[in-house]
């Protein structure tokens, strides 16, 4: 796990309050965090919080702010009102050993188009105390990255790659990816969540990536959080999600009948024809059996989204 350490240097006078410990405990906190795009309000008081290791995969239908959610994460954008803090530091003034700690692949990376792969991670290299060559080298050729092309001339796929060699290569203790294999070919993907897994599972990486590919949240067993009006509607564990959200239809009184039976908490409920509604719920246990199971299917990731995002 990768918590900031106190470090044995500490004195009693310089140890963190109780809720400066708190702060540090976390890779990422935000709390009330407000952003608009001029009169467009896209975060609403949203609360959120990476603990050390954690593995997020960030949902949200287009436009929903995920892009910008991430961005807010990283200090590169200064919400209206709220506190973002990143290793107990506020996200706007991180000191440089915290910034080497953190790696970040954007949505699309224009940057750099006139350097060749091998320039630009020399030029990376320089910057890092922590510098996993041999990472670096095994990717580059296992992707077949051609080093010595301007990147500009890179293929959007290829770009997207070296972005992923660059934001792993210093073992950050948190990496931000944004949508980070939208142009990356089926193998490309599985090879990139392979190493993602690995990551994780070695240095216990805290990450969280945006992705419309509801597949590959399958791949790796984590967390996922769905964006809604600007605030992050329900995190949870992806199969705990799948086991415990159900959809059912009925009159009030039977599903007034239903949570008592299943103590099941209503999430949502949407008016139908006729007197009767459509509710999301979410069971306290699962599996179901018998007639409850027929009553209230198990969803599967789409059907999840959908009603979630
Ligand atoms: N720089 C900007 N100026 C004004 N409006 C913006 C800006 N960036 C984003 N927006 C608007 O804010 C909203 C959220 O955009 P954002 O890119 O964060 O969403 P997203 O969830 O990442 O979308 P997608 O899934 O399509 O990538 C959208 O309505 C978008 O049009």
């Amino acid at each position: 796990m990768n918590s900031v350490l106190i470090g044995a240097s500490t004195t009693m006078a310089s140890m963190p309050t109780s809720a400066e410990h708190l702060a540090l405990a976390h890779s990422a906190q935000l709390r009330g965090v407000n952003l608009s795009y001029g009169e467009k309000p896209v975060l609403r008081q949203l609360d959120w919080q990476l603990l050390p290791g954690q593995v997020i995969g960030l949902l949200g239908r287009n436009g929903a702010g995920k892009t910008t959610l991430l961005e807010t994460l990283l200090g590169l954008r200064e919400p209206s009102s709220g506190e973002v803090q990143l290793f107990g530091q506020p996200a706007q003034r991180l000191d440089d050993a915290v910034r080497a700690r953190i790696g970040y692949v954007p949505q699309q990376s224009t940057l750099f188009e006139a350097f060749t792969a091998r320039q630009l991670l020399a030029y990376f290299k320089s910057f890092y105390p922590r510098w996993n060559e041999a990472k670096v080298e095994g990717l580059l050729s296992r992707w077949e990255l051609p080093l010595d092309q301007q990147i500009g001339r890179l293929s959007g796929g290829q770009q997207q790659r070296l972005s992923i060699v660059r934001a792993l290569a210093h073992d950050p203790d948190l990496l931000v990816l944004d949508e980070p294999v939208a142009s990356l070919d089926p193998v490309g993907r599985r090879d990139f969540l392979r190493e993602l897994v690995e990551q994780v599972l070695e240095r216990g990486t805290t990450v969280v990536f945006s992705t419309h590919i509801l597949s590959d949240l399958e791949r790796v067993a984590f967390n996922v959080a769905f964006l809604r009006e600007g605030r992050i509607a329900l995190q949870a564990p992806l199969d705990e999600l799948q086991e415990q959200l159900r959809v059912g239809t009925g009159t009030p009184a039977e599903l007034a009948a239903l949570q008592q039976r299943l103590q099941a908490e209503l999430l949502r409920r949407t008016p139908l024809d006729a007197g009767r509604e459509r509710w999301l719920l979410r069971l306290p246990q699962a599996p179901l059996a018998g007639e409850a199971a027929r009553e209230l299917p198990a969803m599967n990731l789409e059907d999840l989204f959908m009603e979630l995002s």
